[in-house]
């Protein structure tokens, strides 16, 4: 039988990170992984979704220009555009094996399936270490509906070979917003059916609200307060039926949230407790069995289940599955972004904080529009809204922008250091950029 010091579980950002660090600590490591090297994010998530956004962030970047020097907005040819994306997808899986045997940690293909809390099975192959780490991320959550089996996923849509006519996503998170805008730009008609009426209910409502109507006025339809009730086929197409609600479509997305991938595991022989949410873990990401910890979007906690975070964590748990026993695992402030031609940032002190305490905070909303850097790229819709708590200190910030993903990183900066405006204003940052802007926010 084989023996390792770790055994790591999935090979995504958070296991694959993992896996590398305790080498570097001259553990003898081996990882085990199901289904394609690399996980979630370089594969099916973050960065396919963003080579196809690039796609739709050049042609949106020319329609903010018509009637300014250019006469028409380009189109999407979609089979190309999903050539481009596989030029860097496709190779993630052998990338990511090479990497892993360069760096002589031993991988598994397979489903693995703890025996006991020392042991645990891939492939018919026994093996054993003295630790392990459960780093197997999240997959689509099916919507518990009649014709359930005909709803597909983003993972499904970002594979897509042929982009059908009509599109309709079920659910208004991230991924609905992210792939419809990508849908629409390349010429689908979408539709996006929501069960209530607060969408992306993590961000700032007045800032979602401006977004929606932006996304409507490009010819995105969104249906709110429907409860979807079926999806029957009706060939070649499907039908979505809600109450006193029926759209015809060619494709069904659900994009109702992501389930923590526990079950094929086999926990209980290891001790492991986990629930709806996930795996169980303390403030050092550790289970309930002491030899075994976990990282990643698989972990039953409150984090936003991103990329980074996954990262974060990993580097945490090397340090804690090594030294025994380390300091709490303490978060940083984490932004978030709702990419798309205008994209949504977020960072500090979270929405529902911020409503269930109203009285303690205020706000202040700046349209940027007219701002020099907005300006001369004619983004009509970019705005920022700072909240503030009793003393005047900035304690969260939402901005819409096509610039918004850059700017929500200075403004981690700032926000991380405590800077005040003094501080902000010693510095020189290269004019004109949003990081030019910086002093008259702070
Ligand atoms: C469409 C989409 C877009 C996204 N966009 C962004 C973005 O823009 N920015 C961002 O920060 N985040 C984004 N995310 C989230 C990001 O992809 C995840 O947060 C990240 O991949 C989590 O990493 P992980 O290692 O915890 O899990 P994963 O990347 O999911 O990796 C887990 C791995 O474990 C494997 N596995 C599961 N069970 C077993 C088993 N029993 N045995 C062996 N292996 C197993 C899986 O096959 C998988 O490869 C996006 C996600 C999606 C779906
Ligand atoms: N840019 C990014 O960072 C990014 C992009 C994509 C995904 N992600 C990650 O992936 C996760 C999953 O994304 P997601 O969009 O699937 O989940 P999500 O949790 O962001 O959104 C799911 C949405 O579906 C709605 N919903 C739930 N049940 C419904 C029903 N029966 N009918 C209609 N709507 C329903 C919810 O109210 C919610 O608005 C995200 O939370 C995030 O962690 C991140």
């Amino acid at each position: 039988m084989n023996t390792y010091d770790v055994i790591v579980i999935g090979s995504g950002p958070a296991g694959n990170a993992a896996a590398y660090g305790f080498k570097e600590q001259g553990e003898k490591v081996a990882i085990i992984e199901s289904d394609l090297w690399g996980g979630t994010c370089p594969n099916r998530g973050c960065d396919p979704k963003k080579m196809l956004m690039s796609g739709v962030e050049a042609q949106k970047r020319v329609s903010t220009m018509i009637g300014k020097g250019f006469k028409q907005v380009p189109n999407i040819n979609w089979e190309d555009l999903m050539a481009f994306k596989r030029s860097y997808t496709d190779h993630v899986p052998e990338n990511t094996k090479t990497g892993l045997d360069e760096a002589e940690i031993d991988r598994y293909q397979g489903q693995a399936e703890f025996v006991d809390a020392h042991n645990i099975m891939a492939n018919d192959q026994t093996l054993s270490a003295d630790q392990f780490l459960i780093a197997t991320g999240q997959r689509p959550a099916v919507l518990p509906i009649d014709g359930s089996d005909l709803l597909q996923s983003s993972t499904d849509f970002l594979a897509l070979e042929h982009l059908p006519k009509r599109v309709a996503f079920i659910g208004a998170g991230y991924i609905a917003f992210e792939l419809a805008v990508i849908a629409n730009a390349a010429g689908s008609e979408v539709h996006i059916i929501h069960h209530n009426e607060r969408p992306l209910k993590e961000f700032d409502k007045e800032l979602v609200d401006d977004l929606v109507n932006h996304l409507e006025a490009e010819g995105i339809h969104f249906h709110f307060n429907i409860n979807t009730k079926s999806i029957e086929l009706s060939q070649p197409n499907y039908k979505i039926v809600g109450e006193g609600f029926e759209l015809m479509t060619d494709m069904v997305i659900g994009a109702t949230g992501r389930v923590p991938n526990v079950e094929g595991l086999h926990l209980d022989r290891a001790g492991v407790a986990f629930d709806k949410r996930g795996i169980q873990v303390d403030e050092h990401l550790q289970t309930t069995q002491a030899t075994i910890f976990a990282c990643g979007d698989v972990l039953a906690k409150s984090q936003p289940k991103l990329t980074p975070v996954a990262g974060f964590e990993a580097n945490y748990v090397v340090q804690a599955m090594k030294a025994g026993s380390t300091e709490k695992i303490s978060y940083p402030l984490i932004p978030t972004i709702v990419f798309g031609d205008q994209r949504l940032a977020r960072i500090g002190v979270s929405e529902k904080e911020l409503a269930e305490h109203a009285k303690k905070y205020h706000s202040q909303t700046i349209d940027l529009s007219s701002w020099y850097t907005y300006q001369r790229i004619n983004d009509q819709g970019a705005t920022i809204k700072l909240v503030y708590d009793e003393q005047d200190q900035i304690v969260a910030i939402t901005c819409l922008s096509q610039l918004a993903d850059e700017l929500i990183n200075y403004l981690l900066l700032v926000l991380s250091k405590k800077m005040s405006h003094e501080e902000v204003a010693k510095y020189i940052f290269a004019y004109p950029s949003p990081a030019s802007d910086l002093s008259y926010f702070i």
